[in-house]
């Protein structure tokens, strides 16, 4: 039998995530490759006639949601919600996960923070037993650019962390990126991150820093597909 291609593999999570899913409820959208299945799949179902709700997590899954006919609304109107499906670049054994590669991570952590259960949507290459593999996005004001990037660097040395910080750029490869809320973000090549908590609090600290790529004690499930098989992995306490 051939090997699965990795879109197989996300198709296959976008999917089973349907089944989380139920008539009236409030969903956040997410971002990314694999989200971007899921939401074609639910608004197949909304088009059969399924009533919900959604919030999208970036500008580009709002364009795709709107284009499919899905309802959307925002947490302002709607500020508690049922359930988020969402990507990841990570996630180890505690469901503690690295987002951000797509860049909209900080949306992506209020929709996440303010629903009940997160969904999380993954193959099985990213799944890691320490973070910090996948560089750390860490989205920042772009106010005071270089003295933030010193300081977030600073912290890194105190928590015995190293590795290679750059500002991330957009297509053209000559100007920043720009996330939708109008930030730049540093993409932080650590290695591993043994301490996530201390890593997250000590980046939340700092002036500058919008928001962080780690997602700690959000995620309730993973589901996550290998070649052969998919599982669903819940996280103890949640
Ligand atoms: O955090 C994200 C966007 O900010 C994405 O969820 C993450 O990058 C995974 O994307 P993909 O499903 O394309 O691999």
């Amino acid at each position: 039998m051939p090997e699965a291609t990795q879109d197989e593999l996300k198709s296959r999570v976008a999917v089973r995530a349907l089944d989380f899913v139920q008539e009236g409820m409030r969903l956040g959208l997410g971002t990314g490759t694999t989200a971007k299945l899921f939401v074609a799949h639910l608004a197949e179902r909304v088009r059969g006639g399924l009533n919900v709700v959604g919030v999208p997590t970036s500008e580009a899954t709002r364009a795709q949601a709107e284009a499919a006919g899905i309802p959307l609304t925002t947490l302002d109107d709607t500020p508690e919600l049922d359930l988020v499906v969402d990507g990841a670049d990570e996630f180890d054994p505690e469901l503690r996960l690295i987002k951000g590669g797509g860049g909209a991570l900080l949306r992506e952590k209020i929709v996440a923070a303010a629903s009940r259960r997160m969904v999380v949507i993954t193959d099985v290459s990213k799944r890691v037993e320490v973070l910090g593999r996948f560089p750390l996005p860490v989205e920042v004001n772009r106010f005071g650019l270089g003295a933030t990037t010193r300081q977030v660097e600073a912290a890194f040395q105190r928590l015995g962390l190293a590795g290679a910080v750059s500002l991330r750029l957009d297509k053209t490869l000559s100007d920043p990126f720009v996330t939708d809320g109008g930030h730049h973000i540093l993409d932080c090549r650590l290695g591993a991150i043994p301490e996530p908590e201390r890593l997250a609090e000590a980046l939340v600290n700092i002036p500058g820093v919008v928001e962080h790529g780690l997602f700690i004690g959000l995620a309730t499930t993973v589901i996550m597909a290998d070649a052969s098989q998919t599982y669903v992995i819940g996280r103890q306490n949640s």
